[in-house]
């Protein structure tokens, strides 16, 4: 194939992230120091790109640029190796996220803005492009929320024809339109982004049967691996022969997770692109992306060799 991945940010933004100490709501603050301050081409399947780059593994990404903003995120992305674009340009401006971390209160706020607004016009020029770029790809990842405009089957309507064609399929997310591809057309890789909401198919995931229940459910739906967050520093990993907990043992800086589920997502991807279809050993691999991108406080991976290092600083546990 000629690219490894079709990867599909519908949504990107330009994430401006400061790392501001003892930061609180009310107050001026002033960035003294140019490395507190940044400004990096962000969205989840952007991130993923990214991440995967460095490690050798070359990606198209496609969704919606808009106006100044959508050309600073196309100009950042068009010097980065391994990355093709092919975004729709759209009337409005794409959108801005805010992340503030602090490493002393050790947290992370983030401000998400919804996007653009996208037309029909937009969507069906997309979709065109879309069919005709996937057949360059076996892999294809949808990530993140969609902009105002799109209908809440986007997902489900892009993974369906994904899968007619045979390609390995991918999607981190939640919110309406991650529920209506489980149910209909669900991917063979599924991460839930349970950052804002722990609320999943009707059920709210508070205790250790709760995640069980919902990532049992999602594998019945067709999923060959199930990812979930749990408890910050641990994540459940169901596949159809069972579900393991992997606990980090090393410890790991709060504020240092920004970004640490693209990372999560990134290994994954990358040890199937690589190694073959051994899904197990693809979440040992991405917890250990996800452990290295958490040496550094912005959206960075670890090289292939720190990741390797990295599979030593969690504890696996066979739960069912
Ligand atoms: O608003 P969404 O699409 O759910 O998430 C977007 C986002 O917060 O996710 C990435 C971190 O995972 C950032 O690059 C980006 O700003």
């Amino acid at each position: 194939m000629e690219y490894d991945l079709l990867a599909l940010t519908l949504n990107p933004s330009l994430d401006r992230e400061f790392v501001i100490e003892n930061f609180d709501s009310g107050n001026l603050f002033r960035i003294n120091n140019p490395s507190n301050s940044d400004m990096e081409a962000g969205g989840k399947g952007i991130n993923v790109s990214l991440m995967i780059s460095d490690l050798g593994v070359s990606s198209i990404n496609m969704g919606f640029l808009g106006g100044f903003i959508g050309n600073v995120i196309q100009s950042k992305l068009s010097i980065v190796k391994n990355i093709t674009t092919n975004f729709i340009y759209c009337t409005e401006e794409t959108r801005e996220n805010i992340e503030i971390i602090d490493p002393l209160k050790n947290t992370i706020t983030e401000i998400n803005s919804m996007g653009p607004f996208i037309n029909e016009n937009d969507l069906a020029h997309f979709m065109k492009r879309y069919k005709s770029v996937i057949s360059l790809v076996d892999h294809v990842l949808v990530s993140g929320s969609i902009p105002p405009g799109l209908p809440i089957t986007i997902y489900s309507d892009l993974i369906s024809y994904a899968k007619k064609q045979g390609k390995t399929t991918y999607m981190e997310a939640n919110g309406p339109h991650f529920e209506e591809t489980i149910r209909n057309n669900c991917p063979m890789v599924v991460k839930p982004d349970l950052r804002k909401s722990t609320r999943i198919l009707g059920k709210n995931l508070e205790t250790i049967e709760d995640y069980l229940e919902v990532g049992e459910k999602i594998i019945d739906y067709g999923a060959r691996l199930v990812i979930m967050s749990y408890h910050v520093f641990g994540d459940m990993v169901f596949t159809k022969d069972g579900t393991w907990l992997f606990t980090a043992t090393k410890e790991i800086e709060r504020s240092h997770l920004f970004g640490a589920g693209d990372a999560f997502m990134s290994g994954i991807v990358t040890y199937l692109i690589k190694k073959g279809y051994d899904y197990l050993e693809a979440a040992k691999f991405g917890m250990a992306a996800a452990i290295s991108s958490t040496n550094y406080i912005g959206k960075i991976l670890g090289a292939e060799e720190e990741i390797e290092m990295c599979k030593s600083k969690f504890k696996v546990e066979k739960i069912r």
